[in-house]
């Protein structure tokens, strides 16, 4: 069975066709700046060379065509036709209280998907776009969706409730529901794997840090607690996100500055974060650059970057009343040393003990970064939520057929 991928975003679209005989990617690539004026996609067929084009796509039905021309090229493409894909899965950021896992897409939920674009305005209606292009563009061709969400429902009410009227958690569903929960599930188990030990013994805290970033505290391989909200605004500061901040800022800004809901939220999600504090970009590469070079307000971002993810670090230790593992992935976590090097070396109380060589090396492999004595292991794991997306929609399909 071949299954293709797609994660749509609010301006891009990255995708991931799988042979799911072995698991293996026959190609990968991406479509950004969509709507913007020079659309850019990117494609890697798996034993060809990487193609890239310039053009102009307005919207993700377009994108998605893109896609498609891009698989079925007769030079850099993977397939003969799209009629050799069996399936497609979509990762889709905000499952609300439905959606406790992966399922296939049919009329009911699109609708409910719909109703939650509320409690994702950025990510929700790009993800709906995706759907819809490959509906008109594949017809017939079965969809699963797989929810950023979904992982982290087991968690207790203490962790999902907010100290603020009953009523509206009833009436809105106002409550913590966490994102991420795809990367969160595979790094967990994946560095029980790598350490050899059974997940459900190990107290974890796991911290996916790309552009949108968050933490969780993984107990009996479940979420305990996780520091993104009923949004993806909450917790961590962000490349462009505030992260956590006080409430009264919001009303006070708007009319200090006489925003609109539509500006506060802008200003929030989209100017706010690395970019907000460093004044040069929401690039954790670029920042870092800055910082080398002697930039003040790069540092300023990265000293504060750092220094919000050593508290959630230490306030998940606290929670699960110790720490086995901590677990860094996703871009900046991934590949950012000095990041890395910076928040464990200021949280050494905890039992860790970093290994400075160990933590420099590049690998793409899943591994340990501590010294042999350190308590608490640390793990670099690279996440692959489009595996687990491919597998749950391999799973589903093959199911109902
Ligand atoms: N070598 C690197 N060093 C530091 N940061 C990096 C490096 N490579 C990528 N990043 C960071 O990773 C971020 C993107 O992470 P990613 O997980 O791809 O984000 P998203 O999926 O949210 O778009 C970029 O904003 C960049 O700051
Ligand atoms: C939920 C979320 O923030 O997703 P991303 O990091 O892809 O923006
Ligand atoms: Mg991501």
């Amino acid at each position: 069975m071949k299954v293709l991928v797609i994660n749509a975003g609010s301006s891009s679209l990255k995708y991931q066709l799988y042979d799911m005989r072995d698991e293996s990617v026959l190609a990968s690539g991406r479509v950004e700046r969509i709507g913007m004026d020079s659309s850019i996609v990117t494609h890697e067929p798996a034993d060809k060379p990487e193609v890239r084009d310039v053009s102009e796509i307005l919207d993700h039905v377009t994108a998605v065509k893109r896609v498609i021309d891009m698989l079925t090229h007769p030079d850099h493409g993977a397939l003969e036709s799209m009629k050799e894909i069996d399936a497609v899965g979509h990762r889709i950021v905000h499952g609300g209280e439905v959606f406790k896992g992966s399922v296939l897409v049919t009329q009911e939920v699109k609708n409910e998907i719909r109703r939650l674009f509320d409690l994702a305005p950025l990510h929700n209606p790009a993800h709906m776009m995706g759907i819809t292009a490959v509906e008109a563009n594949m017809p017939g061709v079965p969809q699963v969706v797989v929810f950023d969400t979904a992982f982290h429902q087991t968690m207790p009410k203490t962790s999902y409730l907010y100290p603020i009227p009953k009523v509206l958690y009833r009436r809105h569903k106002i409550r913590r529901y966490g994102f991420h929960g795809t990367s969160h599930a595979y790094v967990s188990d994946m560095a029980a794997k790598v350490l050899g030990k059974p997940l459900d013994t190990l107290k974890m805290v796991t911290c996916h840090i790309g552009n949108g970033a968050s933490c969780a505290a993984i107990q009996d391989g479940k979420t305990l607690d996780t520091s993104m909200g009923m949004t993806p605004l909450e917790g961590l500061m962000m490349g462009t996100r505030s992260g956590d901040i006080d409430p009264a800022i919001v009303p006070f800004v708007m009319n200090k500055e006489e925003l609109s809901l539509n500006e506060v939220n802008s200003m929030l999600n989209k100017h706010s974060g690395m970019l907000a504090i460093s004044g040069i970009s929401s690039d954790m590469r670029e920042v870092t650059e800055a910082m080398n070079d002697g930039d003040e307000n790069a540092k300023l971002a990265f000293d504060m970057y750092t220094y919000r993810l050593k508290k959630y670090i230490g306030a998940y230790a606290a929670a699960m009343n110790g720490i086995d593992v901590l677990i860094f992935t996703a871009g900046v976590g991934e590949n950012s040393v000095a990041l890395r090097e910076t928040v464990c070396q200021g949280i050494t109380f905890l039992g860790i003990e970093l290994d400075l060589e160990l933590n420099a090396q590049r690998s793409k492999e899943a591994r340990v970064i501590s010294t042999p004595s350190s308590r608490v292991k640390v793990m670099v794991v690279p996440t692959n939520e489009e595996l687990l997306i491919a597998r749950d929609t391999y799973s589903i399909v093959k199911e109902a057929q």
